[in-house]
């Protein structure tokens, strides 16, 4: 699919965590987040995604004051990293200036190696509002693979998942806040997203009441193929599967919907 592989392993033990994001407590959900990385590690996890804004919630009207404790919370997730030898991924509110962001931080075994800035801002929840879009895409060279990042509602628009995957990104994780309603358009878009690039998609949603909004879980790891291969339930918790890098190739060679595609005729991606 792409000779810019990153190749670094070939069974990649990955895993989401699932969990009831208190509103503003960001020392509370640090705390759900040292225990979940601790439970992935125990099973052999290198790769752990988490949701999105998964500090303090959208609490806007403290949002700057709560921004101002990311650095910290960065720092103490690259300390746990280190300690369990894991890639760690999620978005957090940066702030940058007086501009606030919402940002996928994406630390390697104690190093940041990158930050993605969500592009599509989400409307309904009042997102454009109080946030400003970011305007790059991130592909990075990992200990575990080559990784892309999306944030959420970013899942609605194919065109970054395939700028994605023709930048070499193998896996695509995906940090959430996605509430009901639309479980099935959770399900069918993680699901189409990995099947048409051929990928693995990791998406971690959180679950619980926030405010208004009622979170149904369902965090899902998804094959290159579609294949559900772990899927959370409503409640607090840890998924986790093995990714095949190896079949992943096989897969690609199998079916060669990179190879056959037609940009000359209908895309300007290159
Ligand atoms: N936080 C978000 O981006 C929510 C996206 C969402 O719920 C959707 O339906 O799209």
């Amino acid at each position: 699919m792409s000779d810019k592989t990153g190749e670094a392993t070939q069974q990649l033990t990955a895993g989401c965590l699932q969990f009831n994001i208190a509103m503003g407590d960001v020392e509370g959900n640090l705390q759900k987040v040292r225990d979940g990385l601790q439970a992935l590690a125990r099973q052999g996890g290198r790769l752990a995604v988490l949701p999105e804004m998964w500090s303090c919630g959208f609490d806007y009207r403290n949002l700057a004051t709560l921004a101002a404790h990311t650095p910290q919370v960065v720092e103490t997730v690259a300390a746990l990293s280190a300690r369990h030898d894991m890639v760690v991924i999620g978005s957090l509110p940066e702030l940058d200036g007086d501009a606030l962001y919402n940002t996928s931080y994406l630390v390697d075994r104690g190093v940041v190696r990158g930050r993605y800035r969500k592009l599509h801002l989400f409307s309904p929840m009042r997102e454009d509002r109080y946030l400003q879009a970011g305007s790059k895409t991130l592909v990075a060279d990992t200990s575990v693979g080559r990784i892309g990042l999306a944030i959420c509602y970013d899942l609605r628009f194919p065109e970054l998942f395939r700028r994605l995957t023709l930048d070499g990104a193998d896996v695509i994780c995906l940090s959430a806040q996605w509430p009901k309603p639309r479980r099935d358009h959770w399900c069918v878009l993680t699901r189409a997203r990995a099947i048409e690039n051929q990928v693995f998609v990791l998406a971690a949603n959180c679950c619980g009441v926030q405010g208004k909004l009622d979170f149904f879980g369902s965090s899902m790891i998804l094959s290159p193929r579609g294949e559900v291969l772990a899927e959370a339930k409503d409640q607090p918790c840890e998924v986790l599967a093995t990714l095949d890098k190896q079949a992943q190739r096989d897969y690609r060679a199998a079916i060669p919907a990179w190879h056959d595609r037609r940009p000359d005729v209908y895309g300007v991606l290159t």
